[in-house]
């Protein structure tokens, strides 16, 4: 029944819903912005009533199957859900419809998130994902935040969240989804991590005179 329901939770998260609207509107979403096949790309192609439609649409993929597994079988809580839970956010970023190139899946982490702590967890991270934006844009004097930067908000804001988790009385299966969630989005944002990195090495070199 894990496998099945694992099966199923990963073909959802597989659909590349804002990928195929973009496709709709005539648009190849992975040539726009930072090529990534989600709803911001859309949104920023085809206008906010497509953004928002495959934002609802990604974000409710990881949503809707999780929640029914919650409520309709005995693996809430259970390390069952592990591999139910995170296959949505693994369909998403290694979609087989992308040849297993998919997206960053934040919308789907937010879906998945949202339905097994019933919204508490990625309320959390909304919370800090906000925080570090709003400290970011003072700290850059209101300058526009770079795609390195938004990167690494979204992997050390998923780190923070490991925090809250573990001061909450969630079940240690719970922590294991988190495991899965932080490894693919840190993988996904792998690229805008090492360009951080390098940026701030060679800005460093460069201010003591190496
Ligand atoms: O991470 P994705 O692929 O769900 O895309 C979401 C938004 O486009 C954020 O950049």
């Amino acid at each position: 029944m894990i496998v099945l329901l694992t099966a199923c939770t990963f073909i959802s998260g597989s659909l590349m819903f804002s990928y195929w609207f973009g496709l709709l509107a005539k648009k190849n979403i992975k040539t726009v912005g930072d090529g990534n096949p989600g709803a911001l790309n859309l949104w920023k192609a085809s206008g906010y009533k497509w953004g928002i439609a495959g934002l609802m649409l990604d974000f409710l993929k990881g949503y809707l199957p999780l929640a029914a597994v919650m409520l309709g079988s005995g693996y809430a809580g259970h390390y069952g859900m592990i591999p139910i839970a995170v296959a949505p956010i693994a369909g998403h970023a290694f979609s087989p419809f992308l040849k297993g190139k998919g997206g960053k899946a934040i919308a789907v982490t937010f879906g998945v998130w949202s339905a097994i702590t019933w919204f508490e967890a990625s309320l959390a991270y909304a919370v800090i994902l906000a925080v570090m934006v709003a400290v970011t844009r003072v700290a850059n004097k209101g300058k526009p935040i770079s795609s390195e930067t938004d990167g690494l908000h979204i992997v050390c804001g998923m780190l923070l969240l490991l925090v809250y988790l573990a001061v909450r009385p969630f079940a240690a299966a719970v922590l294991w989804v988190w495991a899965g969630s932080f490894l693919i989005l840190a993988y996904k944002h792998r690229r805008e991590l090492a360009s951080f990195i390098r940026k701030k090495t060679s800005k460093n070199d460069f201010n003591s005179g190496v």
